[in-house]
């Protein structure tokens, strides 16, 4: 990292008690204006800073009894910059190619004493950069380049070295310009379309920057717009929509006193709202970090491109030399030189992930970094969890059979639901809803309860142990005997329920019997699954063997395992790798966290755990089974691109290497067809991979 002294041409201009205007030079070596943002930023006491890189000015807002202008410009001294990180700009690029392109379209024309310190001046960045590469680097790509041009020039070749100039100048604008578009699609995707917001100040209804808004400010949410702080909602109301931050597909109102979050959108309404996170500090920047962050995580298939990019240099470097002994021409030796493709090798791969990965956003599918889009593509076991994710999950009590005269059907409803209320299962909250649906209250009151993971629940109601869950746990853990209703038991299993065991003072007090129904494109996504190379699919779940057996039965599954415990279904999942399966697992995050997170890539429901979003690698937005396969398609389709672009980079440009060294092509042919070839290679990794037509089958 090198610390550059730009700051030698910062001054103050403006000076307000909390505020500050700063003029900077431009000069290559400033920061942009994002990141002289974030730079005064994280200074102690500022509360705002905007950049204006047109106008070269810095305003600075802080809070006076924090801060001072001169700690603030001396701390902003004090920073250490990291040049690499900011480069390359696209207006720099586009100054590059238009200079370049005057000096050959000129340097035809001009006399010729004054070509060559024309050419030499618009060679110079060129050439410059090359040196700075090389002190900083060794031999890089921009090394070699630099070469190509100097042997041009040395040999007074004015055309082939302002051919190259610019051909250079246009690829590497070209590159960073579909670069950074594919970021700014994936950006977008992730943050708040909008960066002009609503806030009340003085009364008054005033548009600012999103970058602006303090802490403690009003700030105003019409219709459409997408909330920017997390915040309290001070008054109006409103028709929110978090899934982009949540997952959670259904809107919900919002009124005095509710939280908000950053990147939710209004769909109806009129909010005002206390901002209480801005800017990096909200919900969205943080989801956004997090998925940036994987993003820079290099996939496998993004290593090997490296690799090889770094392995070419020097050898390109030796076939230039080669090339110039033995046809006895530079002007080879420049040919050879500048149809070096590392660049193109190192970006191609990676504006073809990203520009997957926002694909499979608009599809409904969170694929948080190029890894995990390599690893769905690779995986040949995918293991479902079975209630939430093959199942709706939305339960109904069918059956409800008391076993004992004193209590009625409905009162055993209400016993179960009375301990049940406290817990968010998907099978609490179908008898909890069982128990409303009664339309009385007949609450039990009971002791505090106890959880007893993938079992059940107890507690004690009049001094009597309550206990209800699995037959498991009903039996074998407390010896409740069950085998007294065995008909009744077997009749409901093979009717496809699942059985819920109430024991009370150590008998059977009686049993409910619950529906759960497959989802409708379960079987359809199974098949799609195959069809795109899986080779096995097999279900685990916390549920009965016979009711697991059926499920799997009717989706034509490989496989299944029943009656496991979070921590079972996590030892099977590392058990199959173990033995070298690459499996795919997908859950909602209750009682399956585990096996999601060991899993070579892990797919969270929509609807699942928080816990299961946050740490699965793919995320569905959408509360449907069929965007599993979807993913997996869309992975494979990047996949194959991937590999095409990659054989297709290394094919083309080898053939021009080699032409080049034989002396062939012309360093301005060279020019000219490698970095055609380039950019069209990234247009076409930048051209998205279009997600299959069965992709909205819901
Ligand atoms: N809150 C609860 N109340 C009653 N029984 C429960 C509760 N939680 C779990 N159980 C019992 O434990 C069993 C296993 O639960 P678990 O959540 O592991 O699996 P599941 O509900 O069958 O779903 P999955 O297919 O996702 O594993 C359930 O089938 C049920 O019998
Ligand atoms: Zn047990």
């Amino acid at each position: 990292m090198t610390a550059l002294p730009w700051l030698r041409t910062l001054e103050i201009v403006h000076r307000l008690p909390g505020r500050i205007r700063l003029r900077y030079r431009r000069n290559p070596h400033a920061p942009d204006a994002a990141a002289l943002e974030g730079m005064a930023r994280l200074i102690d006491g500022v509360t705002s800073a905007r950049a204006n890189a047109r106008a070269a000015s810095l305003v600075i807002a802080f809070d006076a009894t924090r801060a001072d202008a001169k700690t603030i410009v001396a701390t902003l001294a004090d920073f250490r910059w990291d040049e690499a990180k900011n480069k390359p700009r696209a207006d720099e690029g586009a100054g590059a190619v238009a200079s370049s392109l005057a000096v050959l379209l000129g340097s035809g024309v001009l006399p010729m004493p004054a070509r060559l310190p024309i050419s030499l001046a618009a060679a110079l960045p060129l050439l410059r950069e090359g040196v700075a590469d090389y002190r900083e680097n060794g031999v890089t790509s921009h090394v070699l380049e630099a070469m190509a041009v100097s042997i041009s020039l040395a040999r007074s070749d004015f055309l082939a070295a302002n051919a190259t100039t610019f051909m250079l100048a246009l690829g590497e604008y070209m590159e960073h310009s579909i670069a950074r578009r594919s970021d700014d699609l994936l950006k977008h995707l992730l943050r708040p379309s909008s960066d002009l917001i609503w806030v009340l100040r003085g009364g008054e209804e005033v548009q600012i920057s999103a970058g602006d808004v303090a802490v403690g400010e009003s700030v105003v949410v019409g219709a459409g717009a997408v909330i920017p702080v997390d915040g309290t909602v001070m008054s109006g109301e409103g028709v929110v929509n978090e899934a982009a931050m949540t997952g959670e597909s259904v809107s919900v109102i919002k009124t005095r006193g509710s939280k908000v979050l950053s990147g939710a959108t209004m769909e109806d309404g009129r909010l005002t709202i206390y901002a209480e996170q801005v800017g990096r500090h909200t919900a969205a920047a943080r989801i956004a970090d997090y998925v940036e962050q994987s993003l820079t995580a290099k996939s496998e298939a993004q290593l090997d491109a490296a690799r090889l990019a770094d392995r070419l240099v020097p050898t390109v470097l030796k076939l230039a030399g080669v090339s110039a002994v033995l046809t006895g021409d530079w002007r080879s030796a420049a040919s050879v030189l500048q149809a070096d493709y590392s660049c193109a090798l190192k970006l191609a791969t990676p504006v073809a992930f990203k520009s997957a990965m926002f694909n499979a956003g608009q599809a409904g599918i969170l694929v948080k970094g190029a890894t995990a889009l390599e690893r769905l593509a690779e995986a040949d076991t995918f293991i479902f969890d079975k209630t939430g994710t093959l199942t709706t999950g939305r339960l109904d009590v069918t059956d409800s059979i008391a076993f004992d005269s004193a209590y009625s059907a409905e009162d055993l409803i209400w016993l179960a639901a009375s301990v049940e209320e406290h817990y968010f299962h998907p099978l609490a909250l179908a008898v909890v809803n069982a128990a409303q649906a009664t339309g009385r209250n007949a609450h039990f009151d009971h002791t505090e309860v106890q959880f007893i993971v993938a079992h059940g629940v107890a507690s004690e109601v009049n001094g009597q142990r309550v206990v209800v869950g699995s037959r498991h746990f009903v039996e074998d853990h407390e010896g409740v005997d069950v085998s007294a209703q065995s008909e009744v038991v077997e009749r409901l299993y093979l009717e496809g329920k699942t059985l819920l065991f109430i024991g009370f003072g150590g008998r059977l007090l009686g049993l409910l019997a619950l529906k759960d129904s497959l989802r409708s494109n379960a079987a359809d996504t199974i098949a799609r699954l195959r069809r795109s190379g899986v080779r096995r699919i097999l279900m685990l779940t916390g549920d009965h063997r016979d009711r697991a057996a059926e499920l799997a039965e009717d989706l034509g599954l490989d496989g299944f395992h029943a009656e496991l415990t979070p921590t079972d279904k996590a030892e099977i999942v590392a058990d199959l790798s173990a033995k070298g399966a690459k499996i795919a697992f997908i859950g909602d995050g209750i009682n399956d966290a585990p096996a999601l997170a060991g899993a070579h890539v892990g797919v969270a429901m929509q609807k699942g755990a928080d816990i299961a979003r946050l740490t699965a690698d793919v995320v569905l937005l959408e509360d449907s089974i069929a965007r599993v396969a979807d993913a997996r398609l869309l992975a494979n389709a990047a996949m194959a691109r991937i590999a095409a672009n990659y054989k297709l980079t290394v094919g083309l440009n080898t053939a021009i290497l080699g032409l080049a060294a034989l002396g062939v092509l012309s360093p301005v042919a060279t020019a000219v067809l490698h970095n055609g070839a380039t950019i069209g290679i990234l247009l076409n990794a930048f051209r998205g991979s279009a997600p299959s037509s069965d992709k909205r089958s819901a």
